[in-house]
């Protein structure tokens, strides 16, 4: 039995909520298939797109009536993982049933802890919400005085601060539904980053990167396996070019490699090939997965995806 940290990119979950409960049925059969071989799965996901679709709903709500509220950024953190964690227990529930299987599902509302001094707060780099042209992208920048950046040949997007997950607030109830045999959804957009305040904590506006805040649970629950299903089926060198070309694996050496030849897109691919470093460096009894969500069973078995093996 293994013990498998899944991580769900945002991206990969649709863009509103009619695409996402398509997907997240593929997710489910994904989940479940790990589940149905023995292994312990935890399952964390994404929320750019859908941080990104609440935050400037509330605000636009707001600029049409000033008295609906803005919505601040913890709380939308909070809203997207109610939100996606709801369509993803409902869809692994009812593959479960399928199987004849009687675990049991929840999500956990989760934060997690920051530094209030993280350098990124004064750097913004995480895209989130729809992408948009570029002429959209300059009305945006000057109407909403939003940050907007080219993401990974996909088109502009905002980008908010995205400081470094440091620890889970919720980790021992993690530990004890996870031990417990429950399947748990838990750091659904990276976590809702928070900094520490007299009596606990407290929210603090930004999105952390849900591929490290993976990493980081992966770490703290030494789990086997770092799995991040995300839209392609490999990582690339010469990404979305003519002599285009996919990885069946990297190694440290490798990725160091590639990181300073900027074969991977900050935002997207570079948080992804660093998390997956980051967990399996120095660990021989760790491996990190990337695939997509549509092929994770076949990459689960070798078929595809890419592999990074520490040690
Ligand atoms: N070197 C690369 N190899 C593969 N994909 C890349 C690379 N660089 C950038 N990308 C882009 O990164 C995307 C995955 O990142 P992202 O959309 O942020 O994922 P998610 O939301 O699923 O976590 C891919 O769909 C692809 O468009
Ligand atoms: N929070 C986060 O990393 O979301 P995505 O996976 O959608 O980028």
């Amino acid at each position: 039995m293994k013990k498998i940290v899944v991580a769900l990119g945002g991206n990969a979950l649709g863009n509103n909520p009619i695409e996402q409960l398509d997907k997240v049925k593929y997710a489910a059969k994904a989940i479940v298939d790990m589940v149905k071989e023995g292994n312990e799965v935890i399952i964390a996901h994404g929320n750019g797109p859908q941080v990104g679709m609440i935050n400037s709903a509330f605000e636009e709500s707001h600029l049409l009536n000033q008295k609906h509220p803005e919505m601040p950024f913890p709380e939308c953190g909070a809203m997207s993982q109610g939100y996606i964690g709801y369509h993803l227990q409902n869809a692994i529930q009812k593959q479960l049933s399928h199987e004849k299987m009687n675990q049991k599902v929840a999500t956990v509302i989760t934060q997690v802890i920051v530094d209030e001094n993280d350098s990124a707060f004064q750097n913004p780099s995480k895209p989130i919400g729809s992408f948009v042209d570029l002429e959209t992208a300059k009305l945006m920048e000057k109407e909403k005085k939003y940050i907007m950046v080219e993401d990974a040949n996909r088109g502009y997007r905002r980008v908010v601060p995205s400081p470094k997950p440091i620890g889970i607030v919720e980790l021992d109830i993690i530990k004890t539904l996870v031990d417990a045999n429950h399947l748990v959804i838990t750091v659904g957009g990276g976590g809702i980053p928070v900094i520490k305040d007299d009596l606990g904590y407290k929210g603090v506006a930004a999105v952390i990167d849900k591929d490290f805040a993976s990493a980081k649970l992966a770490d703290l629950l030494n789990a086997d396996m770092l799995v991040i299903l995300t839209a392609v089926d490999k990582v690339k060198i010469n990404f979305g070019k003519v002599n285009e070309k996919d990885l069946d694996a990297l190694t440290m050496k490798e990725i160091d490699m590639y990181i300073e030849a900027k074969e991977f897109s900050a935002g997207s691919m570079l948080p992804k090939v660093q998390a997956c470093k980051s967990f399996v460096n120095g660990y021989s009894h760790r491996t990190a997965l990337i695939a997509s969500l549509e092929k994770a069973k076949e990459a689960l078995l070798g078929q595809t995806g890419t592999r990074i093996i520490g040690g």
